[in-house]
């Protein structure tokens, strides 16, 4: 069976010209079917992406030691994550053979919070203050990357709005003071650090989080997205597009009508070494005090919600509670009976 990811252009949100209402209809079809799109006319610069792969090159190819050193602790989700220090899979109550085992490096930037200064008392460490290591460029590079994919996530949630049906601004009420975090991730090991006959998984299977997931992706394959028909597919992102994807949040909003699309990293091994893949995922999960419940619209008639409401923060917490701190998350029936059900 083919399988597509849709591309969808957001050109008219952003320019303010062309036909909204066409956007609206081909991002409610792709969330509805894949929950994965290709999206265009985004107005993100070609230097802004050039020059997030170049600060991840400089940054991921320091020594050990000196990665080490931005090292935080797992409840803070900022700084370096070393390979084989994570586990998705646990994100979602999965317990993987090879526990602790993903292999991708991480750097993790996120909103603190100084970004907020309207929002006084936020929580720690939801809102921890960033670490930089000592790379010349990173920063501004890292700070201009993320100021334009908040800007395109909160574009998104101005489509999604539309798409669903509600007022232009229902999603600016539970995003004002909005947990955001970027994840560099890079998939690399050293030639002969790991036993290439082993279950090797970059990243394990998972759904994100928040609302929308804006990932930029270099081309070399690995990424895979769980189909509606059971089987795994790998996705790489055509050319000036950014892959988005739909969280845990759209999620519950919806009841489902959008899901929030299973998928894992598996970089290929040619000539016994693991070809290098770079991504960055912007995550936009919503205020941390945000109570998520159900909407009455997307409640077909003799339908139930199925899903109890929660905070964004106590759901984004059990969540890092298993992929950064390796306790297993019993509150995802959902997501991990989807898991099991894949093939391969
Ligand atoms: O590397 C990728 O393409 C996906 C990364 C991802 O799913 C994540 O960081 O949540
Ligand atoms: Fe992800």
């Amino acid at each position: 069976m083919s399988f597509e990811v849709p591309v969808v252009d957001i050109a008219p949100y952003v320019t303010g010209v062309g036909d909204r209402s066409a956007t609206a209809a081909a991002m409610d079809a792709a969330c509805r079917t894949v929950g994965f799109v290709q999206v265009v006319g985004h107005g993100v610069p070609r230097t802004a992406s050039d020059g997030l792969a170049a600060a991840m090159d400089a940054f991921f190819g320091l020594p050990a030691h000196a990665k080490a050193a931005v090292r935080t602790p797992p409840e803070v989700n900022r700084g370096y994550s070393p390979p084989k220090s994570e586990s998705l899979s646990l994100s979602l109550g999965v317990a993987s053979a090879t526990r602790m085992n993903d292999f991708f490096e991480a750097f993790n930037v996120g909103a603190s919070q100084e970004t907020y200064p309207g929002s006084p008392g936020l929580p720690l460490p939801d809102y921890a203050p960033n670490t930089w290591p000592d790379v010349p460029g990173f920063q501004d590079a890292v700070d201009t990357w993320f100021g334009e994919a908040a800007r395109v996530a909160r574009t998104l949630t101005r489509v999604f709005a539309d798409a669903l049906d509600l007022p232009a601004d229902f999603f600016d009420a539970i995003t004002g003071h909005s947990l955001d975090v970027l994840r560099m991730n890079n998939y690399a090991l050293p030639p002969g650090t790991v036993d290439l006959d082993g279950e090797l998984t970059g990243m394990g299977e998972h759904t994100d989080y928040g609302i929308v997931t804006v990932l930029w992706a270099d081309q070399v394959p690995g990424l895979q997205v769980l189909g509606a028909d059971g089987g795994w597919h790998d996705v790489s992102p055509v050319d000036g597009a950014l892959l988005v994807n739909l969280g845990d949040v759209t999620a519950r909003l919806t009841n489902e009508r959008w899901t929030s699309t299973l998928h894992r990293v598996k970089p290929p091994v040619v000539d016994g070494t693991i070809r290098r893949r770079r991504s960055a995922a912007f995550f936009h999960d919503g205020d941390v005090d945000a109570v998520i419940s159900v909407l009455p619209s997307c409640v077909g008639p003799g339908e139930e919600p199925r899903y109890l409401p929660v905070t964004v923060g106590e759901h984004v917490a059990a969540k890092l509670r298993g992929s950064r701190a390796g306790v297993v998350n019993t509150a995802a029936e959902r997501d991990a009976a989807r898991v099991l059900a894949a093939r391969g």
